[in-house]
């Protein structure tokens, strides 16, 4: 079973209420929150005010998707602003064990995030410390963007290493998601899909989000 996880950065954010009950009703499990610092990607977004403020709007499991330096320096706030994962990106990270425990000891779930020219290989080491793997299939900083299909490969090697070993890891593919590029992420191997433009600019965004569960 696919877990969708609408990405309200192409919501309409004088509506985020709306959005995000449409992605509830529709049956979306997850909401996808995309949070950029204009320093590590070229782009400022939300930070845990908003977070905090939709919090007491929805049921959705929130999913922090965290494209920030120093991301250690603001786990705390985005843990009580109502995340329920937090997602860090490697390349920002010296110590990542370390900043995954912080997360797990905040009592939220640990995610790590890698760009468009990561192998698996460099994810792997972590793998015992997580609760999910977020290949990036475009450069983060923007949504709207063509799918980079270079993750496919280490997608399904994290898919076989994860089944041998039997780890309860998700894998979640983020960027370009559409009806066209699902199947092969699937097929690759992931569980949850990011989709923002996909579902928020399409004429009936429900119908986005039904057509995704359906996979
Ligand atoms: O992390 C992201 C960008 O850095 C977004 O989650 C992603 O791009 C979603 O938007 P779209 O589905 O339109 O590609
Ligand atoms: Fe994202």
């Amino acid at each position: 079973m696919v877990i969708i996880a609408p990405s309200i950065l192409s919501a309409d954010f004088a509506e985020l209420q709306q959005d995000i009950a449409l992605a509830e009703k529709a049956g979306a499990q997850w909401l996808h929150l995309d949070i950029m610092d204009g320093h590590f990607v070229p782009n400022l977004t939300i930070g845990p005010v908003v977070v905090a403020a939709i919090r007491t709007h929805a049921k959705l499991f929130f999913d922090a998707h965290l494209m920030i330096e120093n991301p250690e320096k603001y786990l705390a706030a985005f843990a009580e602003a109502g995340a329920d994962l937090i997602c860090v990106h490697l390349e920002t990270l010296k110590d990542p064990v370390k900043v995954l425990r912080q997360i797990k000891a905040l009592g939220k779930k640990a995610g790590l995030a890698v760009n468009p020219d990561k192998k698996f290989a460099d994810l792997q080491p972590y793998l015992p410390e997580l609760d999910l793997a977020l290949f990036m299939s475009v450069w983060p900083g923007f949504a709207g963007q063509k799918f980079i299909a270079d993750c496919l490969p280490e997608i399904a090697k994290c898919r076989a290493y994860i089944t041998d070993r039997r780890l309860p890891v998700d894998i979640e593919i983020d960027g370009g998601i559409n009806r066209a590029t699902a199947p092969a992420a699937i097929d690759a191997g992931v569980n949850v899909l990011v989709a923002g433009s996909a579902i928020y600019k399409a004429a009936d965004p429900s119908a986005e989000i039904q057509h995704f569960i359906s996979l």
